[in-house]
């Protein structure tokens, strides 16, 4: 483990029981992840990212194997690392007939803040967000996007060292993507680490020093976007995930899909 490491995952497995049925989801995951990077965690639905992103972020504690997250044991020192790191998931229940202010400063609070500092980064995010217009209105009439602009802002108020996200961008028209894609970057460069989690190719391709692709559990492939690509011989991290969980046939598929509904 080098020195610098902020996430150890070792042995990690995860089943889901329902009744006698055992659906074992992680099946020995091992990953160290050195701060400052931004990791993208890719692999097909059902994969079991958001599993492992869960996890990471103390949500689900069944779980086998030791996780250090930095430098503290995730079992024993959960509150402590919850203050140290930001959860953004694709979907969340925000308390929305709350205004974003309202909601923000809630959220400051949870984390200790003071109410002085959390004011003026409301404003500050707000505005760079485009949502200034939008600070006093119940989040309950506003759009995904809307929404979801909220929850990145809620993930990243309190300054977390590492930043957990699920397909963060879900909803977000192109000039938000290019600000967060922005944001996330400079996040790394001042050190923070950026786990994220998607299976949208094109932007994880473009952000992420370092791709770990997972297909059934178990990891398949972890380097740099070049290492992968240099490995596999292929021209894109598409057919690169393609070709590595097997799942060929895409023309045919879609054909199928087309022949089903136009018969
Ligand atoms: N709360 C749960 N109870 C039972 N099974 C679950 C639960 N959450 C996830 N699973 C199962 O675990 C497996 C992995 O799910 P997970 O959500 O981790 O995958 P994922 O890689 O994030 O997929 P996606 O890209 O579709 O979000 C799936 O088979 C899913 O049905």
């Amino acid at each position: 483990m080098e020195n610098n490491t902020v996430i150890s995952i070792r042995n990690l497995h995860k089943s889901y029981k329902n009744g006698a049925s055992v659906n074992k989801v992680l099946k020995g995951v091992n990953i160290d992840i050195q701060s400052g990077q931004i990791i993208g965690y890719i692999g097909p639905n059902g994969a079991g990212k958001s599993t492992t992103v869960k996890i990471l972020c103390g949500i689900l504690t069944d779980f086998e194997g030791e996780i250090k997250v930095l430098g503290m044991d995730l079992r024993t020192q959960d509150i402590d690392i919850k203050k140290r790191i930001g959860y953004i998931p694709e979907n969340a229940a925000l308390y929305d007939t709350l205004t974003p202010s309202e909601y923000l400063q809630f959220v400051g609070e949870l984390h200790g803040m003071k109410v002085g500092d959390i004011q003026v980064k409301i404003a500050r995010l707000l505005d760079l967000f485009e949502m200034k217009s939008h600070a006093n209105e119940r989040m309950n009439s506003f759009s995904k996007g809307m929404k979801q602009k909220i929850l990145i802002i809620s993930g990243l108020i309190h300054n977390p060292d590492i930043i957990f996200m699920d397909e963060p961008l879900s909803g977000l028209d192109a000039n938000a993507v290019i600000i967060v894609k922005r944001v996330l970057q400079q996040l790394a460069k001042e050190g923070k680490t950026i786990f994220y989690s998607s299976h949208i190719m094109d932007v994880v391709e473009k952000i992420s020093d370092r791709i770990i692709l997972i297909d059934n559990g178990v990891v398949l492939a972890d380097g740099s976007y070049a290492d992968l690509n240099s490995e596999s011989d292929n021209e894109s991290l598409e057919n690169l995930f393609t070709k590595l969980t097997g799942n060929s046939g895409h023309s045919e598929t879609a054909n199928e899909i087309i022949n089903v509904f136009e018969n």
